[in-house]
This record gives C-alpha cells, sequence and structure tokens, in this order.
C-alpha cells in the first residue's frame, strides 16, 4: 500500500464543474487555497461564486471534479459531516434571532459541543454547568477578538446592520474552523463601516490564523483583506494573483464594467463604495 502525500493546500478544487439543466455554471475550475491565507473569490453576477460555496458545503452536487479538504474528498461526504471537519460558513442574508443576544446567538451556534445534553440544563450542577461556563467563556473571547464584547447582552436585531454582519461572522467563527465561507460578509453594510469590517477580519485572522475564502463585490474589503484573488467569469477561472495586480487586470475590468468600460468608470465605481456588483 502506498502512502498518502501530504497536500500544501488545505483546499484543493479539481476540474469542478456543475450544471443547472442545461447551463454550465462551473467549467472545469482548478482552485487551490493554503492554510492560513486570506482567498478572496470575485466575479460579476451570476459568474459562479455562490455555486462554489455551496459545492464546499455540500449544498450542491457537481457534475464532476473533486473538492479535497486537508487530504480529504468532501464530494462524497454529506454537508453535516464537512462542518464537523472544520468547515464554518456565513450566508448573505442575516442568521442570527433577531430577539437572542449577541452571546446567546454565539452559544446557539456552540451548542453541538455542548455534549451534556438536556439534562444538564435542569441540574445546577455537574458536567453541563462547567461546559456551559467554556462555552460562555469561548464566545466571549470571540467577541472581544472581533471588537464586539460591548454588545454581548444586546438583543442582536436591536444593532446597526454592519454590526449584525460581523456578530453572522463571529457565530461561524466562534467554532473555530479550519476554513470559514464568508459569503458577501460586506453586502449592506455602509461603507464608512467596510473598513472596521476589514480591520477586525485581519486582526482575527492573525491571532488566530483561520483560513477565510470570501465571496464579495465590495473591492475595497476585498483589497483590503484578501492574500490572494480569483476573478470568476462564466464559471471560468479569469485571473488569479495578489489583489491589486488581479483587480487592474484589463480583462477583468472588461468582464465586470463591459468593453467599453474606461479608467474613468472604474475609478467612479471604487470612489462610490467600491462595489463591482451589478444589481
Ligand atoms: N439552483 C439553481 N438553478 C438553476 N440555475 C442556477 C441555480 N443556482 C445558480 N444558478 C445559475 O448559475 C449561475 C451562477 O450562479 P451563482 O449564484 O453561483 O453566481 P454568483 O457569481 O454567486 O452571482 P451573484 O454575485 O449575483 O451572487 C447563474 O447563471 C445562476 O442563474
Amino acid at each position: 500500500m502506498t502512502e498518502a502525500v501530504p497536500t500544501h493546500h488545505l483546499l484543493e478544487i479539481q476540474n469542478l464543474t456543475v450544471r443547472f439543466g442545461g447551463l454550465t455554471a462551473i467549467n472545469e475550475l482548478n482552485l487551490q487555497i493554503h492554510e492560513g491565507e486570506v482567498f478572496a473569490l470575485v466575479g460579476p453576477n451570476g459568474a459562479g461564486k455562490t455555486t462554489v460555496l455551496n459545492c464546499i458545503s455540500g449544498l450542491i452536487k457537481p457534475a464532476a471534479g473533486s473538492i479535497r479538504f486537508a487530504d480529504q474528498e468532501l464530494l462524497s461526504l454529506p454537508a453535516h459531516r464537512r462542518a464537523t471537519l472544520g468547515i464554518g460558513r456565513t450566508f448573505q442574508q442575516l442568521q442570527l434571532f433577531g430577539s437572542m443576544t449577541v452571546l446567546d446567538n454565539l452559544l446557539t451556534a456552540q451548542h453541538t459541543r455542548l455534549r451534556a445534553g438536556i439534562l444538564s440544563g435542569i441540574l445546577p450542577f455537574g458536567p453541563g454547568k462547567r461546559e456551559d461556563a467554556g462555552a460562555r467563556q469561548h464566545a466571549l473571547e470571540t467577541l472581544k477578538l472581533l471588537g464586539l464584547e460591548s454588545y454581548a447582552r444586546r438583543p442582536a436585531g436591536s444593532l446597526p446592520f454592519g454590526t449584525q454582519k460581523l456578530i453572522g461572522v463571529a457565530r461561524a467563527l466562534v467554532l473555530h474552523p479550519r476554513l470559514v465561507l464568508l459569503d458577501e460578509p460586506a453586502a449592506g453594510v455602509p461603507p464608512q463601516d467596510v473598513q472596521e469590517l476589514a480591520t477586525r477580519l485581519r486582526y482575527w485572522q492573525k491571532e488566530v490564523g483561520t483560513t477565510l475564502l470570501l465571496i464579495e463585490h465590495n473591492m475595497r474589503l476585498v483589497q483590503a483583506v484578501s492574500d490572494r484573488v480569483c476573478v470568476l467569469d462564466y464559471g471560468k477561472k479569469l485571473a488569479e494573483g495578489d489583489p491589486a495586480t488581479v483587480l487592474s487586470d484589463p480583462a477583468v475590468l472588461e468582464a465586470y464594467l463591459g468593453r467599453a468600460a474606461s479608467k474613468k468608470v472604474q475609478q467612479e465605481q471604487l470612489s462610490q463604495g467600491g462595489s463591482y456588483a451589478e444589481g
């Protein structure tokens, strides 16, 4: 029997193809994501970004290809097994319980870790209480690292939208996954709060080292947080590399803004909130 050769990539996507009826949404895509990096997947509306995320987390079954995470093939595993391997995710829409406190939102995200079960919630002592206290401490530390500790006892729904988006990220990070898929963390966040979001994500990544894969239309955030960027267009890789080079690539600007796009249009787009999204 030959020994498995360890990969240098945390996530390795090979020849991924996804079809919806007659539409090829992802066309033989290859991507490698290194452990500890922030990798941004960008591209015009309909390019296939969410489809890639859905294939990784198990919501979509591709027609062909392979997705390996930490040397394990993901495509043969159901979605819940992928989460237990250490893959977390946020969604574009907020998935917070608005009437619950921020702290309780993070505690519910951890409930699968609390092995003590229902009885522990009734008994005023025992292992359940210790685990509860541990989870609380863990949630508070996560909030602190993201600069959110002052909101811990506030109802999540009472906070500004930008703060709620960051709490959504905290919910994914509280489980300390190895890889977190961030689905448009800056969507709906006011331009003045995007820099704050970038600073918090960078700080977390520096302190904890979580690998982040984000899809995002907001180029300010992409430029501020990403180590590498991949541009998708019609389900194919158009460009890949460091953010400054990729985002100034004429082919990339063309894909976003059309062939007539001028430098002036590009600069106007960036100055109006830094988003290339069409919709
Ligand atoms: N469940 C589905 N059924 C049919 N077509 C789909 C489905 N999901 C996505 N598509 C199509 O696949 C293509 C890629 O969609 P996807 O949502 O992955 O793009 P995206 O890059 O995330 O776009 P956006 O930036 O607008 O969110 C689009 O043409 C879309 O209409």
